[in-house]
């Protein structure tokens, strides 16, 4: 099966072990929650998926093929794509040509504006096209984001806190979008504050905290899990 696999993956700076001996999976047609309290170690999983950064122990792959070793865009072209916490959008061009510039780069480059007008109906930007990206609220920023990830058709999407700053219907409408990424075929990888969000959209759901993976399983379980509502009573 086509699905992202990371085995015993172990990261660390300094003497501080970021990642330890950490294993998950996400499939195609599902989406995976990957949760934790603030310095979990989310980010830097992430970062390892996507080529960012070098595990010392442990490997990744994608369709059953090691990308251990594999840079960030080698890793790209085997469909896999990544929004980021901080917006990483070209602030002076519109909400069309940043999807552009990314649909330009993907496998379909020659269908690229027909996509580009299909990804701003399916996101609901249609009224805020020819704004330019410096203009937007905190919330249609990170939806443009994703529009971009979905841009290069990915196999593979990695999501890092995609619905902060939206309001109450920009997630409502963001978790039906999930859902039909998914249901397209990707396999979706959701890390996300927003428990409501999570537990209403993931098939299944991985906690880390401190760096290690505590519980795995669908929300429901997770919801119910002792370790997992202990990390999170240090926070709350
Ligand atoms: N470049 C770095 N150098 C040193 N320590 C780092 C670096 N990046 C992350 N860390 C540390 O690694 C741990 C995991 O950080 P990470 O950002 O992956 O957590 P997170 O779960 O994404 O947190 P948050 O929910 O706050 O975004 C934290 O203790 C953090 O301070």
């Amino acid at each position: 099966m086509a699905s992202l696999q990371v085995d015993g993956v172990t990261v660390a700076f300094g003497g501080h072990r970021a990642l330890d001996a950490v294993s998950i999976g996400a499939e195609p047609g599902r989406v995976t929650g990957l949760i934790g309290p603030n310095g979990a170690g989310k980010s830097t999983l992430f970062d390892v998926i996507s080529g960012l950064r070098r595990p010392s122990a442990g490997g990744v792959s994608l369709g059953g093929r090691d990308v251990t070793r594999m840079p960030p865009g080698r890793r790209a072209r085997h469909g896999l794509a990544r929004t980021f916490q901080r917006l990483e959008l070209f602030g002076r061009l519109s909400v069309r040509d940043n999807l552009l510039v990314a649909a330009e780069m993907g496998p379909e480059r020659r269908r690229a504006r027909h996509m580009v007008a299909e990804i701003v109906e399916r996101l609901g930007l249609a009224h805020l096209a020819d704004q330019p990206a410096d203009a937007l609220s905190t919330g249609a920023g990170r939806l443009v984001e994703v529009g971009r990830a979905l841009a290069v058709r990915p196999r593979y999407l990695l999501l890092d806190e995609p619905a902060a700053g939206q309001d109450g219907e920009e997630t409502e409408r963001f978790a039906a979008l999930l859902r039909s990424v998914a249901e397209d075929g990707a396999a979706v990888v959701l890390v996300e504050h927003d428990m409501g969000l999570v537990m209403s959209v993931c098939d299944d759901v991985h906690v880390l905290d401190l760096g290690r993976i505590i519980a795995s399983g669908p929300p429901e379980a997770i919801q119910r899990d002792q370790a997992v509502l202990s990390a999170y009573l240090g926070e709350t």
